[in-house]
């Protein structure tokens, strides 16, 4: 399929800053400063940002949208057979749509609906990180793959943590409670967390569905639960997300770019200081409505154990309580709440799942790198 003339915009049509990694591993302090700064400022001003040369190979994300495409590719009563569990891992059924506007803060949307299927993955660190997840039935697309899956996520794993270094050096987390390896220990292998790997297809609309002046909506608007999510988009487009001004902006693709977005959890940490961003998919172009969209999400949650609470900072001591007044939704979790607690609410809320986690957390062992 040749790629839409959207698929490749230059960087001044983007309505978030891009990024380039490259810095991170300079020998100039000064070089490495400057870009700590511009992440986190990128994060403070609007909450999503494109990053390039963040060191994943395109040959591997090219891969993953191959398989993707498979894992898509078979009877939807088949895929019945893979539900989504407790766990939160599995197949998603297009019928089955989450319950995004029943979340406090997050706008309800009036456009019609017509939703998307996605597959929580396994992946060797899949939600909980629980050695059991592969005790269940996936289909062989999955098993065949399974290795570049882990290898894939273990790789999103790492760009998390080397943006989230660069958060912890704008942040002047001080060097006696963690410095720059701050969110490195909250994003171990070797724990339990929900960090999940999804693959999202959108069917293209049936073509008796005219163009709606106001789109479709495949994914209400909502804000991601976690630290940061990195999302894959390859030629057909449909994200749109909230800028500074509360406009919504169309959140183009482009090709060798992931956009990351900020999670609840990583702004209730930062007081408000770090932007959750309100986003959604909807289908407004003719391309939109006859071409099946496939998106990837890496999303990035910090160990269960960790207090969602603001993290000792002097940038979020000096800033964080005036942003939070300034309208950070929900007003924050009650004191003492953990990461873990936090998500099967959220997960409660959104599916009307309970998970199974508080009971298997003493009992179920973490897989090892
Ligand atoms: O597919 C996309 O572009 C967005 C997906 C998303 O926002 C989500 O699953 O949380
Ligand atoms: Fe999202």
């Amino acid at each position: 399929m040749s790629a839409p003339s959207n698929a490749n915009p230059p960087p001044d049509a983007l309505p978030f800053p891009l990024i380039s990694l490259s810095d991170l591993s300079s020998p100039d302090a000064e070089s490495r400063s400057r870009l700590a700064h511009a992440v986190t400022s990128a994060l403070h001003d609007v909450g999503f940002l494109y990053l390039v040369d963040h060191g994943i190979e395109q040959r591997k994300i090219g891969r993953m949208f191959e398989i993707a495409k498979k894992s898509f590719d078979f009877p939807d009563a088949e895929k019945e057979r893979f539900r989504q569990d407790h766990n939160q891992l599995g197949f998603k059924p297009f019928a089955d749509q989450p319950n995004h506007a029943a979340l406090a803060g997050t706008e309800g949307d009036a456009t019609k609906m017509y939703g998307k299927e996605h597959w929580n993955l396994p992946g060797k660190w899949g939600v909980g990180n629980f050695d059991d997840n592969m005790e269940r039935e996936w289909p062989p697309v999955i098993l065949d793959h399974q290795d570049e899956l882990d290898d894939f996520d273990r790789d999103c794993n790492t760009l998390v943590k080397k943006l989230l270094r660069c958060v912890a050096e704008g942040l002047q987390i001080p060097e006696s409670t963690g410095g720059v390896g701050y969110f490195d220990e909250l994003h171990r292998y070797d724990r339990h967390s929900g960090c999940v790997l999804r693959f999202l297809h959108y069917p293209p609309l049936p073509p008796d569905y005219g163009l709606a002046e106001t789109g479709y909506t495949r994914i209400n608007a909502h804000f991601d639960i976690g630290t940061v999510t990195l999302l894959f988009q390859q030629d057909v487009g449909g994200l749109h997300a909230k800028d500074q001004s509360g406009k919504w902006v169309y959140v183009p693709p482009m090709e060798g770019a992931i956009v990351v977005n900020l999670g609840e959890e990583l702004m209730y940490m930062t007081d408000g200081y770090l932007k959750a961003t309100q986003h959604k998919v909807v289908a407004t172009t003719p391309t939109e409505h006859s071409t099946s969209r496939f998106s990837i999400a890496y999303f990035a949650y910090p160990d269960f154990e960790t207090p969602i609470r603001p993290i000792a900072s002097p940038v979020v001591e000096a800033h964080g309580r005036e942003e939070r007044a300034r309208g950070v939704p929900n007003g924050g979790p009650p004191d003492g709440t953990s990461a873990m607690q936090y998500l099967e609410k959220k997960y409660k809320g959104i599916y009307g799942f309970t998970t199974g986690w508080s009971d298997k957390r003493g009992t179920a062992g973490v897989k090892t790198a």
